[in-house]
């Protein structure tokens, strides 16, 4: 229902297009070639775009007003640019500061002709695949090869080939260094350390923790590894690079590149993991690593973990739901605030899945028993891996049937309906509203989650879904 719903009214802005200034004062985050990107696309200097694309310059890169290059393109209609830039995969669901897409700008500024192109390629694009809801520690670009887990002639070779990478973590910190490539986004503020294994293996004990993350596809030779380096104190891994430093993988897992996100994502809840399983679940034996980190087989050969369906040895993801609930008029959708949040900030719902329970009923109970609010339809959206320390939190769209956040009958204790042992408050918000949250133009300041946050996501999305309601 919410897909088609959004679906339809991609080409069917009109109405919706909010006043867009002229005269766009515009800074821009980075240097020159990007001021020379955003104006050759505006003004359909293709051939030099073409050369600044084929110098690696970020297609989908943005102004400070969150205005893109394909933005720009539209605003004048200049059709080749256009087509350059959705042919080098530039992302056309890109809103700016304001909400707009290229298809509200081009519609706005009379474009048809470029207004029509770039709905078809948003069309065609969802209905080849779902990229667009790949979620920040979901690009994953490794072949996990989990058949060669347990090969380990091929593992000690390919630890010791020189294509070989590896990151280094230290308890519940990853080794980076701070990223200069200016042509990031500028919530890139670090890099993962590669390093190969040769170049530190004589600082490591004897038998470090070393788990396989696999080889990049149809590339056996391209293999990653994630090593245990604690070790090693910090004089000798800043012999390594004077620059090198432990990033909390909370928050600092945000600020990164998003494949070093996705492998960040995949070693940190395997460390986690074997931190805190270093005990049989079953029988309390002590346990030993095996498949090169995504085992744990119990000591006691006699143990029934070791068995069929009663097997504990294998790493645990634990599904969290997280849904961004719309009123029943859907103008307005449903965000609360945890006591830990930074003050201002207003998310999605979000809870534990219980055992034996679905998503759809697992996403109604913990909105009622976080608010209130009575939830019918639940639809999924998309989900993203959450290593803090290994949640998979699934991302969902659900439709309210009641409207007041009243006091509870859940937690009888408690004044309002509002679980105030989570939540600090839950409110309804307009799109208007939540527009101005995105863009942190709000008068309270209030705000919504970065967008590495799937709650970020879901936001946005509904904001998308809605723009023909206002
Ligand atoms: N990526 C994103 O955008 C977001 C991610 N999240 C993540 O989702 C997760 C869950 O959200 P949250 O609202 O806290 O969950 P819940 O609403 O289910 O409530 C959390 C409470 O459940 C208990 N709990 C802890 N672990 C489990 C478990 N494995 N199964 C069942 N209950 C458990 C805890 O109780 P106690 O500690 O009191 O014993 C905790 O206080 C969090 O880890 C959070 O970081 C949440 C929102 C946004
Ligand atoms: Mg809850
Ligand atoms: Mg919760
Ligand atoms: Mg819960
Ligand atoms: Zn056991």
């Amino acid at each position: 229902m919410f897909s088609r719903t959004f679906a339809s009214n991609v080409g069917n802005k009109q109405q919706n297009i909010r006043s867009i200034s002229t005269s766009m004062q515009t800074k821009f985050y980075e240097g020159q070639s990007v001021e020379r990107y955003m104006d050759g696309a505006a003004s359909g200097r293709t051939e030099e775009l073409s050369l600044l694309l084929k110098g690696g310059v970020n297609i989908d890169m943005k102004n400070e007003k969150g205005w893109t290059a394909l933005m720009f393109a539209a605003r004048n209609g200049q059709i080749p640019t256009i087509k350059l830039l959705m042919e080098n995969g530039c992302d056309v669901n890109l809103m700016n500061a304001t909400g707009q897409t290229a298809v509200d700008i081009a519609t706005f500024w009379n474009h048809k002709e470029a207004a029509d192109l770039i709905t078809k390629q948003l069309k065609d694009s969802r209905v080849e695949d779902n990229k667009q809801f790949v979620n920040y520690f979901g690009h994953s670009t490794l072949d996990r090869a989990a058949e060669k887990r347990k090969n380990t002639k091929w593992l000690k070779n390919t630890m010791e080939n020189e294509n070989t990478t590896f990151i280094c973590f230290h308890g519940n910190s990853a080794l980076v260094v701070p990223n200069t490539d200016t042509s990031l986004p500028k919530s890139v503020k670090f890099c993962l350390y590669h390093v190969q294994y040769s170049n530190i293996a004589k600082h490591l004990n004897t038998d470090p923790l070393v788990i396989f993350l696999g080889h990049e596809y149809n590339n056996e030779e391209k293999a990653w590894f994630a090593v245990d380096i604690s070790s090693i104190s910090k004089s000798v891994y800043t012999s390594w690079d004077k620059d090198l430093e432990l990033l909390a993988a909370y928050p600092g897992g945000m600020m990164l590149r998003k494949e070093d996100a996705s492998l960040l994502a995949q070693a940190r809840a395997l460390f986690a993991w074997h931190e805190r399983y270093q005990f049989c679940a079953t029988c309390g034996s002590p346990t030993v690593v095996e498949e090169c980190g995504y085992k744990r087989r119990c000591q006691d050969k006699e143990c029934k973990s070791q068995k069929g369906v009663h097997n504990t040895s294998y790493p645990r993801v634990d599904p969290v739901v997280i849904m961004l609930v719309e009123s029943q008029d859907g103008k307005s959708c449903l965000l609360g605030r945890q006591k830990r949040f930074p003050h201002g900030m207003w998310s999605c719902l979000a809870g534990f899945v219980e055992p034996g329970e679905t998503i759809e009923d697992a996403c109604r109970r913990e909105v009622f028993e976080e608010s209130g609010i009575k939830v019918g339809y639940v639809e999924y959206h998309s989900c993203q891996p959450w290593p803090n320390p290994s949640q998979l939190m699934i991302g969902c769209l659900g439709r309210a049937t009641s409207s007041k956040i009243q006091v509870s009958s859940i937690l009888q204790t408690i004044v309002k309906q509002v679980d105030y042992e989570e939540l600090e408050d839950a409110q309804w918000f307009s799109r208007e509203t939540i527009l101005q949250m995105l863009a942190r133009q709000h008068k309270e300041k209030l705000f919504v989650p970065p967008e590495q946050a799937i709650a970020h996501t879901l936001i946005k999305h509904w904001v998308k879904m809605t723009n023909a309601n206002l």
